[in-house]
């Protein structure tokens, strides 16, 4: 299945106030629409639609990581501008969610997926708890029977060619795309919403946002280490670059030493043993494999998680070859395979000042730590 998120980040935020719009404002260290983004990685295509002002800013801010799309005048129109930029890509469904609901978790988002395999729409919402009144000027003018009421929240899924059918028949002003899915006859299945899913709008819903980022935080640090031996060749295989060299490394796989320490320090971070649980070398299928599936393998495991990759620190130890003229290259390779900016990763080397098998040129080591963040 194709899935596509749309990410409706184009409004002023004119409730919320502050100088800037509210999902470029910081929480807990990052602008509100990068833990948007985040909670939504590995699920699919994602599609983050701005004001024209702010493109340049997103761009910035993402680095290719998702499409961007210029939004409109109204929510509604932001969601329709997004959708005519995905037809005809294969989306099968779409999930639609607001830039400033950053506190959304992977149980709300799942929830709407798992209905989605029976359903052409579902949404979260929680039922609404507290007693309704009506009033004005500050008096209570009456009660409303609360039953059968819910708080809607996003994201709202849908099948993609019904609610693209439903935003081009609508006349716009809609609250939500639940509402426009229902001016065309879908109906929508109500997932479980989240106390915590909250929206932000008013200004005080920032501190609100930070106290339960600050419960959830979780922060891990991983550490790996590998050794391969030497054997008759002419290049090496390192953090997935081909490093002419006179020998090439024994192993299994390509015996990327630095891949595999790299990925043994995030299936270390998960307390998920190493890449021989996973790729266990008795397997033939993994002989003479890319260690790029493993090191995707591992960081898949760990976004399926919540977890995002903070930053990783890769040593290798060897006297020959010189890793300094490829380092920079190495580190955008990992980058690459992991999705993340290269600022983020190190390569680095060292030699064992000749001492050991390292010192003896008779292998490479190297070990590497990892740090995964959910926030
Ligand atoms: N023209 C618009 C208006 C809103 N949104 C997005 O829709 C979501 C929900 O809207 P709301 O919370 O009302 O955001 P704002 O319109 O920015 O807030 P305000 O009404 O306070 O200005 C937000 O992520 C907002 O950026 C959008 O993409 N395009
Ligand atoms: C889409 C929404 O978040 C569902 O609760 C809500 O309708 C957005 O409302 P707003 O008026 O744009 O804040």
């Amino acid at each position: 299945m194709s899935n596509a998120i749309i990410i409706v980040a184009a409004g002023r935020g004119t409730r919320a106030g502050g100088e800037t719009p509210k999902q470029w404002q910081s929480l807990a260290g990052q602008p509100v629409l990068a833990h948007t983004v985040a909670a939504f990685k590995g699920i699919g295509r994602i599609v983050v639609v701005l004001h024209p002002e702010d493109m340049t800013r997103g761009i910035a801010q993402f680095q290719g990581e998702v499409a961007l799309c210029a939004g409109g005048s109204s929510r509604d129109a932001s969601v329709r501008n997004a959708l005519e930029m995905l037809e005809g890509s294969g989306v099968e469904k779409v999930l639609i969610h607001d830039g400033a609901r950053p506190l959304v978790s992977r149980a709300v988002i799942d929830g709407v997926l798992d209905a989605l395999e029976s359903a052409q729409a579902a949404a979260p919402a929680l039922p609404v708890s507290d007693a309704l009144w009506t009033g004005e000027n500050g008096q209570v003018t009456g009660t409303q029977d609360r039953g059968g009421l819910y708080r809607a929240q996003t994201p709202q899924g849908f099948d993609f060619d019904a609610i693209l059918s439903a935003h081009r028949a609508h006349p716009g002003g809609s609250a939500d795309d639940v509402e426009v899915a229902r001016a065309a006859g879908l109906s929508v299945a109500i997932t479980r919403g989240s106390e915590d899913n909250l929206k932000i709008t008013y200004p005080e819903d920032f501190a609100r946002a930070e106290r339960l980022l600050g419960d959830k935080m979780d922060i891990r640090l991983g550490h790996g280490y590998d050794v391969h031996a030497f054997e008759p060749g002419d290049h090496v295989t390192l953090c997935g670059v081909a490093v002419p060299h006179d020998k090439k490394l024994k192993g299994h796989s390509d015996a990327d030493v630095g891949m595999h320490a790299l990925t043994d320090a995030i299936y270390g971070a998960l307390a998920e043993g190493d890449i021989g649980r996973h790729f266990p070398p008795s397997d033939p299928q993994w002989k003479g494999a890319a260690s790029e599936i493993f090191l995707d393998h591992a960081v898949k495991l760990a976004e399926a998680r919540g977890f995002r990759l903070g930053n990783a620190d890769v040593t290798l130890i060897c006297e020959q070859p010189k890793i300094g003229p490829h380092a920079v290259e190495m580190a955008q390779v990992l980058a690459r395979i992991i999705g993340i900016e290269p600022g983020r990763i190190s390569v680095k080397a060292t030699t064992s000042e000749r001492l050991g098998f390292t010192g003896r040129e008779e292998g490479i080591a190297a070990i590497a730590t990892a740090t995964l963040i959910k926030e």
